[in-house]
């Protein structure tokens, strides 16, 4: 019902913050486009899903999202991915392994200082009702 959209409305307004907020730190340049894959054709024989800051806001958009953990999810295989594709010592894997790492930390504390416990409750009730 009504008060239910008020809910996700405000959870939409919440990610589109946080996801706008990572999409422009330059730390995470390499995050934000899907990867090429003509550029990087071996890129999908590594990373079963793909996911970047971009297409968390369409699926933001899109209503994918009922409660934030669903968000976190997709989130977390920005930097799973990076740290699967780039596991040598070569300093360009390690460069970007370093970016992956940051990207977790930075989300966790964004969540963790910025969304309230009881507002994810309300989310997901909301998902368990539907
Ligand atoms: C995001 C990601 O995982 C990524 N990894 C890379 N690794 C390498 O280039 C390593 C792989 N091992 C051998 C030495 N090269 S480049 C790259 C990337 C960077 C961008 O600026 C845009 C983009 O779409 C993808």
């Amino acid at each position: 019902e009504e008060q239910e959209e008020d809910v996700l409305r405000e959870l939409r307004l919440f990610l589109r913050n946080v996801t706008e907020r990572l999409a422009l730190d330059r730390r995470f340049k390499a995050f934000t486009k899907p990867v090429d894959i003509e550029e990087v054709p071996d890129y999908l024989m590594v990373v079963k899903r793909p996911m970047d800051l971009s297409t968390l806001l369409t699926n933001i958009d899109e209503q994918k999202y009922v409660t934030v953990g669903e968000f976190v999810s997709d989130a977390d295989l920005v930097w799973q991915n990076a740290l699967e594709y780039n596991p040598d010592s070569d300093p360009m894997d390690r460069h970007i392994r370093h970016r992956a790492c940051a990207l977790k930390d930075t989300v966790r504390a964004i969540i963790r200082d910025e969304l309230d416990e009881d507002f994810e409750r309300v989310c997901e009730d909301i998902k368990e009702s539907r």
